[in-house]
């Protein structure tokens, strides 16, 4: 600690090597659920649960602008991107994602994915085997550029899931994985930034109120349109994670290989079971590790400090599997969110808080909705599960079945 009582150990590389068990591990050492460290060369504090989610979200506490650092940013995100926003500018962005929330899109790109999906099965029947995790990424692909009202040449489809699963993939790690995504994003946002430009030059057509067009059409908080580039970056906000639904699915197929007593109760459509399943899916599997924004003044919670424009981190995949949440954490059992509503502000793999006003995914019932329906297919479905490599290493972020779930002789 320095004269302050800061800690002076930047923690960076042990983050790097422990991954998604770096945050609770260190939890595990504190009183309270609370942790002053040195991440990136910054004094942070980490924190998790219901009240730390309220505390995290409230602007006058923690701020984004700044916040992403640019290996984020030129992978994942995007610069300019709606996350790294704050107050008024942010309000108006979001504003764009908002109507994602209505459960009429959701339900119109749920029958445009299981389309996309019922119509590769007799394609992987026909194979010796897939890999699920890829096959899932080009059906999301598909579906959410139809729903989307974004042209996809069938030949490109399998491209562009490479490239959305890519710029996920990449973004927490140097070396190839880093390039990769790096050149992923530059190739997706020049075709989607011509794809703007052809919308509003008249060479191409966005369908009504499709997310093209209200992209195409979208203002600013000071009147002004989104140029091109950062109209790109936000289509691919909506089209790249809807393709990470992918891990989601790898997940579901892991959960049905080892749990297989689940799979009876999905493929009847038990309505409430299938909800439940994919809540619990969403808080059991590792993807999210954590969020981070900066101090916006010196801040204290439970006794603790950080300066002004230090690191605050909330722990994701802690609080996900904190016991006093949700009691024998570590077990995969959907009946826990059966006859129990869901805390706004508990579930947290997708953020915390009001989607409307803060930070929180505003394709949460996108993902919910997608994955219910993908789970029940796969719970239908005919396979064998052949000899691989499913462990799901915790150090590798964003991580997954190793295999990717290699499934075969599918009917
Ligand atoms: C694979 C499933 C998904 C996961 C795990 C996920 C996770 C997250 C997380 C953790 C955040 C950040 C919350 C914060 O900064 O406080 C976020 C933000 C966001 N997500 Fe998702 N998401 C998923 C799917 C989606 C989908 C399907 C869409 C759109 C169709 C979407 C669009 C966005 C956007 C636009 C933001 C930025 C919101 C803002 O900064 O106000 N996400 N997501």
């Amino acid at each position: 600690m320095d004269v302050l009582g800061r800690p002076l150990v930047d923690r960076t590389l042990p983050l790097l090597a422990e991954g998604y068990a770096w945050l609770p591990n260190r939890m595990r050492d504190t009183p309270g659920p609370v942790v002053r460290t040195r991440i990136l060369g910054r004094p942070a504090l980490a924190l998790r649960g219901p009240e730390a989610v309220r505390f995290f979200y409230d602007e006058r506490n923690v701020h984004r602008h700044r916040a992403v650092p640019e290996p984020v940013l030129g992978t994942l995100f995007g610069h300019g991107a709606v996350h790294t926003l704050d107050g008024a500018a942010h309000r108006a962005r979001k504003s764009l994602f908002l109507p994602l929330l209505a459960p009429e899109r959701v339900a119109g790109l749920v029958d445009h994915v299981t389309a996309a999906w019922d119509d590769a099965v007799p394609d992987w029947s026909g194979r010796g085997a897939v890999v699920l995790f890829d096959e899932a990424a080009t059906v999301l692909t598909a579906g959410v550029h139809r729903w989307a009202g974004i042209p996809l040449d069938v030949c490109e489809e399998r491209a562009t899931a490479r490239d959305l699963i890519a710029m996920v993939d990449g973004f927490a790690t140097a070396g190839p994985r880093h390039l990769r995504a790096r050149r992923a994003r530059a190739r997706q946002e020049a075709r989607l930034a011509r794809l703007v430009r052809h919308v509003r030059t008249g060479g191409a057509s966005a369908p009504a109120d499709s997310v093209l067009d209200l992209v195409c059409r979208h203002r600013e908080a000071d009147g002004a349109p989104l140029d091109g580039r950062t109209a790109a970056v936000e289509l691919l906000n909506v089209v790249r994670p809807t393709a990470a639904v992918a891990w989601f699915v790898a997940f579901t197929a892991h959960a049905l290989h080892r749990w297989p007593g689940h799979r009876a109760r999905l493929a009847d459509g038990d309505v409430p079971f299938v909800t439940a399943f994919a809540h619990e899916v969403r808080r059991f599997y590792p993807f999210v590790p954590f969020l981070g924004g900066l101090a916006a003044r010196d801040l204290y919670w439970r006794g603790e400090w950080v300066p002004a424009g230090g690191l605050v981190v909330l722990d994701v995949y802690g609080q996900n599997h904190d016991e006093s949440l949700w009691g024998d954490p570590y077990a995969f059992r959907p009946e826990r969110f059966l006859g129990r509503p869901v805390g706004r502000d508990e579930l947290i793999p997708q953020g915390g808080g009001d989607p409307a006003t803060g930070h929180r995914c505003p394709g949460e019932g996108i993902t919910v909705g997608v994955l219910e329906a993908l789970a029940v297919r796969l719970a239908r479905m005919e396979y064998t599960v052949p000899q691989q490599n499913l462990t799901i290493p915790l150090h590798r972020v964003p991580t997954r079945p190793h295999s990717g779930v290699l499934l075969a002789a599918i009917r």
